[in-house]
């Protein structure tokens, strides 16, 4: 028998935090200010080497040696320092080295923003080289000036480009230096060469005023016009009144002058329109800043300590590997062959692939079969191979074959770890990538929930759904980090989800009002989809105001700073609602648990709220059109019927499958089968053991206060109790005749609570009827002049 094993993967490294190398207060102290003196220290060397550089060239060579004498004024490493940054370096531009270390330091010193240092050390090093290249230019025998540096450039570029190329090269260089840095345009350039020209043109026009009053004939011709303009009315004047004239002859020529002015005004006018333009940059050039000065926001910042779980906390299995069974693999394929012979279906070729539970047999028929004869034989094949589980693929999507899915003698466990370590998972980019399992082909399946956007989950008890749920799980918690995911974990079995109440602060949501996370009574759940369908009202608000299309789009504009968290924008995590045993919830509350659940399923995807609901039975009263509607993706363990295996998966294939989850994953159109990772309690236990003895937020997330049925009758029934814009909250539900705490909200601007306290009212107040769920309540006043008879007769 031979036995080949196949390459087991190397689990790729965990990912690990980026250490971040955050100093404390001390430390800054203490390393600023060694920066600081470092600058000074460097700066007192290089002004030195200046004046003693030439005496102390001997001593350099024996560096360090006790015995030698140098004029530095900072001895040994002073000289040496100088020759190293002067001579052998960049020359003068050295300088400005000691400037960085020194800036550095205060950076440091203060806690300054250091991606402004980075830009001063970026252009710091480039100034260095581009001056110690100008001045090589220039040339200077001894380096001095330009350090080898700058010299070595020089010979290096004359013998390529010339002297015309390097000092063409310099120009460039400065130009690009001052457009970067500066934000000079060619526009400046003219403007300064306009006002430069205009300055010379009042200049030469001041000029011409001081020779105009003595000569007149030097006047221009527009001078001239105006001057005469002016001599008009003067024209009969009396001898004695030429003294007179003489003085406005004097005066006419300043008139012209500012007539000139404001004609030369044109330039300051585009000035202006630039003006207008900077401005209404200033919004994004804020976001700019903040971003500069800040970085970008970071939402793991309340717990940046916050540390994965390593993956020694799953568990390996010894028989992971798959093994291949030559022998298993002949008596399947002759077993095949025959049994399609019998029934006269020829076959070209067959091929074999061995996946951890299930081989699939892929069968090129002869030509001329019908595809539907051999699907049609599935039953017999079955029996012929005398093994449960077969699965016909007839034909396999994408390829122009007949699969046969068979299942191995002995199945081998894919474990949890596996999966998490697989490259695919780990460098998944998906926003809330789920290592599900491995294919058929021994591939690790990762799937984004955030793209599904629901799931939906059924199987026979014992099957492997809870096993499948911790999966999903787990995988969410080895990816996300707190601050980006928190669940809502609905339990009724009491007993499935309780291990994850350790990681409540960290990971859960829960209603403001209770105590515990993880929702075992069916009326909480019911005030808790009902809360989420509020969030996702609130969330929809946030993005129509960001101007956003979905949280992926919100969240990057967040963390760019371009929202005002005045404005009530706040970062949002993805929540994701888990149902397990969604038959009870339905067969308790019925109608109140699917109008919810289904509105959800409608609208939350773009906001970040994704449900996973699991069911025992999927019958159609429990998965409902609407449910079945807005689930796409589906998941199905072994079920016990066809029936079953059609409501959930739209075809039948579920009640072929050998249980200890296997199962099959849909997503719209192709049925893939899977075997569904194994992830045993005591290794939940150790995950959230880990995450949990970590330092949490204070708090589980918060949903939004939901005001339930029972507390909506008999309170604030004391009319001077009642708030100030109940008769406009009155005015505004009579006129629309719709019910509605959310249209108060948007018509009256108010918060959620004070918009609920006041349908609260009007319905103590008989305005409107008493709650009906997800719908509007009915008004009971029809018009404007019956509710002023009405509240009239309150009083
Ligand atoms: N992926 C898997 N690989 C191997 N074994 C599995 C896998 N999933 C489930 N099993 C086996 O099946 C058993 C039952 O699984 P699980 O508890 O998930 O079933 P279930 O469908 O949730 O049942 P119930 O609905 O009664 O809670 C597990 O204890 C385990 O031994």
């Amino acid at each position: 028998m031979a036995k080949k094993r196949t390459k087991t993967k190397k689990p790729p490294k965990q990912k690990i935090k980026k250490p971040s190398f955050k100093l404390s207060n001390q430390q800054k102290l203490v390393f600023g200010s060694l920066l600081v003196i470092c600058g000074v220290w460097l700066c007192i060397a290089l002004v030195s080497y200046f004046f003693t550089g030439e005496a102390d060239q001997s001593v350099i060579n024996t560096f360090p040696s006790r015995t030698s004498e140098t004029r530095n004024w900072v001895s040994q490493f002073g000289a040496w320092a100088g020759e190293f940054f002067i001579q052998r370096g960049f020359g003068i531009a050295s300088f400005i080295y000691s400037g960085l270390i020194f800036l550095s330091g205060i950076y440091v010193l203060m806690n300054l923003n250091k991606t402004k240092l980075r830009k001063h050390w970026f252009w710091g090093i480039l100034i260095t080289i581009w001056l110690s290249v100008l001045f090589g230019f220039f040339g200077n025998k001894d380096h001095i000036l330009s350090g080898t540096i700058g010299f070595e450039i020089n010979e290096y570029l004359q013998i390529y480009i010339g002297k015309i190329g390097i000092s063409l090269l310099l120009l460039f260089g400065l130009i690009t230096y001052l457009a970067i840095r500066f934000r000079v345009t060619f526009e400046s350039f003219t403007n300064i060469f306009k006002s430069a020209k205009k300055d010379f043109e009042n200049e030469i026009s001041d000029l011409k005023d001081d020779l105009i009053i003595p000569v007149d004939n030097n006047l221009s011709e527009e001078a001239e016009a105006i001057k005469s303009a002016y001599e008009i009315p003067l024209q009969n004047d009396t001898p004695s009144q030429k003294k007179e004239t003489e003085v406005i002859k004097d005066v006419a020529p300043l008139e012209v002058k500012v007539a000139q002015e404001e004609e030369k005004e044109e330039p300051n006018l585009e000035i202006e329109v630039k003006e207008v333009a900077e401005e209404l940059s200033e919004k994004n050039n804020l976001a700019d800043k903040l971003v500069e000065d800040f970085g970008q926001f970071d939402p793991t910042l309340e717990l940046s300590q916050y540390q994965f779980p390593p993956l020694d906390l799953l568990k390996k299995y010894d028989s992971e590997s798959i093994t291949i069974n030559q022998e298993e693999l002949e008596e399947n394929k002759n077993k095949i062959v025959e049994t399609l012979n019998n029934y006269k279906i020829g076959i070209a070729s067959i091929k074999a692939t061995i996946g951890p539970t299930v081989t699939l047999y892929e069968i090129v028929p002869e030509a001329g079969i019908r595809i539907s004869k051999i699907k049609n034989l599935e039953d017999d094949i079955a029996l012929s191979l005398s093994a449960l589980g077969i699965r016909i693929i007839a034909p396999i999507p994408g390829k122009g074959t007949i699969g046969i899915e068979v299942p191995n003698k002995n199945s081998t466990i894919v474990s949890m770890r596996s999966v998490i370590a697989s490259k695919k998972f780990q460098t998944s980019e998906m926003q809330l990538p789920i290592a599900m399992g491995k294919t058929i082909s021994n591939e690790t399946f990762v799937v984004d929930l955030a793209k599904m956007p629901h799931l939906l989950m059924a199987g026979a008890t014992g099957q492997g759904k809870s096993v499948g749920l911790n999966a999903v799980l787990t995988s969410l918690l080895y990816k996300k980090h707190p601050a980006e995911v928190k669940f809502i974990l609905v339990d009724p079995k009491k007993v499935e989800l309780t291990l994850f109440n350790k990681i409540e602060r960290h990971y859960l949501a829960k209603l403001p009002d209770s105590e515990d996370a993880i929702i075992t009574d069916n009326t909480k759940v019911i005030n808790t989809l009902n809360s989420l369908c509020i969030e996702m009202d609130n969330r929809y608000e946030l993005l129509k105001n960001a101007m956003c299309r979905n949280i992926a789009e919100y969240n990057k504009k967040f963390k760019d700073r371009k929202l005002n968290p005045n404005d009530g924008h706040q970062f949002l995590p993805y929540i994701v609602l888990v149902v397990d045993e969604f038959a009870d919830l339905i067969m308790t509350a019925g109608k109140e648990v699917e109008t919810p659940i289904a509105r959800l399923a409608q609208l939350a995807r773009a906001i970040g709220i994704h449900l996973i609901i699991a069911t025992q039975r999927p019958s159609v009263n429990v998965i409902t059109g609407i449910i079945k509607a807005n689930f796409p993706a589906r998941i199905a363990f072994r079920v016990t019927s066809k029936i079953d295996s059609r409501t959930i998966l739209d075809g039948s294939g579920a009640d072929q499958l050998i249980g200890r989850g296997d199962m099959l994953f849909t997503q719209g159109n192709d049925v893939i089968r899977i075997q569904c990772a194994f992830v045993d309690t005591p290794e939940v236990e150790r995950i959230t053991d880990y995450i949990g003895s970590q330092k949490a937020y204070p708090d589980a997330y918060l949903l939004p206060e939901y005001v339930g049925e029972e507390s909506g009758t008999g309170i604030d029934i004391d009319i001077s109790d009642r708030d100030k814009l109940f008769k406009d909250a009155a005015v505004v539900i009579v006129t629309a005749q719709q019910g509605s705490a959310s249209l108060l909200q948007r018509k009256l601007k108010l918060g959620y609570n004070r918009a609920g306290r006041l349908i609260d009212q009007l319905e103590a107040a008989g305005i409107v009827g008493p709650f009906e769920g997800s719908k509007a309540r009915q008004v009971l006043i029809t018009d404007l002049a019956a509710l002023d008879q009405h509240l009239e007769n309150e009083i």
